[in-house]
């Protein structure tokens, strides 16, 4: 385990079978509410496209960032898949399940800006980060904006945990390395955030 501004990195916690049933859970949860490219509240397309499971989804357009019961389609969110629940069972809890596990999508050109997760009312529960497919230059900073900030490669299979002082820690994805890896058919990185909401 590697910890930048206490967060916890676990490299390669998944190996490749497991990083391939979770895609496929993935796809699955697409099917049934598919990607879409969120838009920023200031009317700026955002360059991942997301989607997600479990009973809440994150959303933003018009009305600002908020969670939401479910996709722009009008369906309620698919379930969160057992796969990305066993993880959040062995470093989060057995007893509390996360409300979202929002699923973002980073093709070629997609990044991420410093951000912190906020939008959740109890922020003693950690966010949970898995990534698949491509490797992503996350940035780590401080809970203030100006704060240094630290990357690390993220690779597919493997583990963040923002939790405790690094809840609220600000992070961000500046660039992928695209076809970097072979797991996902046409490229690209998938990022899963488990978040109890409310
Ligand atoms: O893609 C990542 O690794 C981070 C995603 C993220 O920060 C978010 O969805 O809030
Ligand atoms: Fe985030």
């Amino acid at each position: 385990m590697i910890e930048i501004n206490g967060v916890e990195v676990h490299k390669g916690w998944l190996d490749r079978a497991a990083q391939e049933a979770m895609a496929g859970d993935l796809r699955r949860v697409a099917l049934a509410a598919p990607f879409f490219q969120p838009v920023t509240p200031w009317g700026k397309p955002m360059s991942v496209r997301m989607t997600a499971a479990g009973k809440y989804g994150w959303m933003t357009g018009k009305g600002g960032y908020h969670y939401a019961a479910r996709h722009p389609s009008g369906v309620a969110w698919p379930p969160i898949p057992e796969s990305v629940l066993a993880v959040w069972r062995r470093f989060v809890s057995a007893e509390r399940m996360p409300d979202c596990c929002l699923v973002n999508y980073y093709g070629e050109k997609a990044r991420m800006g410093l951000h912190r997760d906020a939008d959740e009312a109890d922020f003693s529960w950690p966010v949970l980060s898995i990534s698949l497919g491509d490797p992503g230059l996350f940035r780590i900073g401080g809970t203030e904006r100006g704060d240094p900030t630290r990357s690390v490669l993220l690779e597919s299979g493997d583990v963040v945990l923002m939790g405790g002082p690094a809840r609220l820690v600000h992070h961000g994805v500046d660039r992928i390395r695209f076809g970097g890896s072979t797991l996902l058919p046409k490229g690209g990185r998938i990022n899963l955030t488990c978040r109890v909401v409310d």
